[in-house]
């Protein structure tokens, strides 16, 4: 009796001290088997789902299947009543795991199964006991067995709710960590629609993309149309992001001639050229530990198009002249108003490069498909210019809104800023911004769509002339014209302005800038 106490005391410590459900289960077939003089002991774990009892000691075939009656684990299950099962009975079951499990076991002349139940009648699992002698009342009447598989159960609950304790935290924990990045989201989201304006769900849903952008290293390619907003966008993920107190740094591939840009880029040391008399750090230099913004990257050369894919796998570049090449830590932005598949088809952009720089891809839509942003829009440039200007008008009229919303703005957000500043400049301080005043059609006549195109418009000739006695500007009627033909002709040319600028005997560069400067948009 003193024997049994010591002994039981013992393996109550020894069960009590192991931490995790595996070491437990290891733990008590172990002490069951040395105290009762078993050849072996299993215990089978039931899964959460009820459905299968795991042995972890019989790697690949430890699953059993409740539902499946070829072994004896269900219907022990099933009638929760401990049972034994002779060596010759087990020949009869064909199951592969109960087989290995035999096998393993040795071919025991007798098996014990015991069900095991928590307190709430929640089933924990099976013990099997293997032993060459039948005689099984000997050890399962015995206060220790008892003790010891009473001790078990209440371990095992305690082990299992741990784990859901853990679990249930790790959920807590991932639950609290989505609201929280939901919550960054949406903040950040609200500080950049202070300066890309617009309610409309496709702005929403841009600055959404630009905050996620924002958290990442991806280069990210801008694309829409001239005067949407790529500008805004770039500078938006660049002050959302880590590198806001880094540089950022602009470049417009379209502005700068070919035969400096790469200077530009990629600096040169002296001499490098002649006129070289100083070196010169590169822009991908200074944009170290900040972001680097191609804008119109579509115009870039092709010769720079493959230094730059090589730029951007290695950040490694190598100034004109030197002989060592440097490493910039930048992040790319690019943008775009060309179609560049299109450019892709043409040649004349590299498919590769495009790939390197869509790695996050951006679309803005024109303002003219989304009409919603019109109003914020249009306040936000008069808050613009009154705190630029010091005073100007209060808002703007329904009546003026609604005019704006005929026109379709092919020069976008820049063009209605334009409008707006103008109308400003003529309405009295403290005054509403009224239909009369919006300049929508007579400002660029060329650009206002094809049902508001006027004589000076035209490309005729005598329209042309027939239409003067109307021009009380001729600067803004030259330009107008000018506008007109270059809108016209680029519809010619399906938007190429290559073969545009070539049929008006004009530098690509020039027409560039001159789509630019009339708010040309391509087709
Ligand atoms: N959603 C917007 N919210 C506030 N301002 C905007 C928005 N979109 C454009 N703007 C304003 O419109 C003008 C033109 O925008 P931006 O220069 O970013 O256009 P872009 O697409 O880069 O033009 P381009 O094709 O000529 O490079 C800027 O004054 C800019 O501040």
């Amino acid at each position: 009796m003193q024997m049994e106490l010591h002994t039981g005391i013992e393996l109550a410590v020894a069960l009590t001290r192991q931490t995790t459900l595996p070491d437990l289960l290891k733990t008590a077939t172990t002490q069951l088997e040395n105290a009762f003089g078993l050849t072996r002991c299993w215990a089978l774990e039931l899964d959460l789902s009820g459905r299968t009892l795991h042995c972890s000691d019989l790697a690949e075939t430890g699953e059993f299947d409740c539902g499946d009656f070829s072994h004896p684990f269900a219907h022990l299950l099933q009638t929760g009543k401990a049972r034994e099962l002779t060596r010759a009975a087990s020949y009869r079951l064909d199951h592969p795991g109960f087989q290995s499990l035999m096998e393993a076991s040795d071919r025991p002349k007798s098996l014990w199964l015991e069900p095991l139940k928590g307190d709430d009648g929640r089933t924990l699992g099976i013990l099997v006991l293997c032993r060459e002698a039948s005689d099984w009342d000997g050890i399962t009447a015995q206060p220790l067995y008892r003790g010891l598989l009473h001790l078990l159960k209440h371990q095992w609950i305690a082990q299992l709710q741990s784990r859901d304790q853990v679990w249930q935290r790790r959920l807590l924990k991932r639950s609290l960590d989505n609201l929280h990045d939901a919550e960054t989201l949406r903040k950040r989201s609200e500080t950049l629609a202070r300066t890309l304006v617009g309610p409309s769900e496709s702005m929403t849903s841009l600055r959404a993309q630009i905050v996620r952008a924002a958290g990442s290293q991806l280069s990210v390619l801008v694309q829409g149309e001239t005067g949407c907003g790529k500008d805004v966008v770039a500078r938006g993920i660049h002050e959302l992001s880590d590198r806001a107190d880094g540089p950022m740094v602009v470049v417009n591939c379209a502005a700068i001639p070919d035969s400096l840009l790469e200077s530009e880029l990629f600096g040169h040391t002296k001499g490098a050229f002649s006129g070289a008399d100083q070196a010169k750090e590169g822009l991908l230099a200074q944009a170290s530990g900040g972001t680097l913004f191609l804008d119109e990257i579509g115009d870039m050369p092709m010769a720079l198009q493959s230094k730059l894919l090589r730029v951007l796998e290695s950040r490694q570049f190598r100034p004109l002249g030197a002989q060592k090449e440097q490493h910039s830590d930048f992040r790319l932005v690019a943008a775009t108003h060309q179609p560049l598949r299109q450019s892709i088809e043409d040649g004349s952009f590299r498919r590769d490069l495009f790939y390197r720089l869509s790695q996050f891809p951006l679309q803005i839509m024109p303002l003219r498909e989304r009409l919603d942003d019109l109003e914020a829009l249009s306040r936000h440039f008069i808050r613009l210019y009154t705190e630029r200007e010091g005073a100007g008008p209060l808002g703007i009229s329904s009546h003026a809104l609604r005019a704006l919303a005929t026109y379709d703005f092919p020069g976008n957000a820049r063009e209605l800023r334009n409008i707006i500043e103008l109308a400003c400049l003529q309405t009295p301080a403290g005054d509403d911004i009224q239909p009369e005043i919006l300049r929508l059609t007579d400002m660029f006549p060329g650009l206002a769509g094809p049902e508001t195109h006027g004589a000076v418009a035209c490309s005729s000739d005598e329209q042309v002339v027939s239409g003067t006695e109307d021009i009380r500007d001729l600067k803004a009627a030259a330009q107008a014209f000018e506008a007109a033909v270059i809108r016209d002709r680029l519809r010619q040319y399906g938007g190429n302005r290559a073969q545009a600028a070539e049929s008006l005997g004009l530098p690509k560069r020039t027409l560039a800038h001159k789509c630019l400067k009339y708010q040309v948009a391509e087709s």
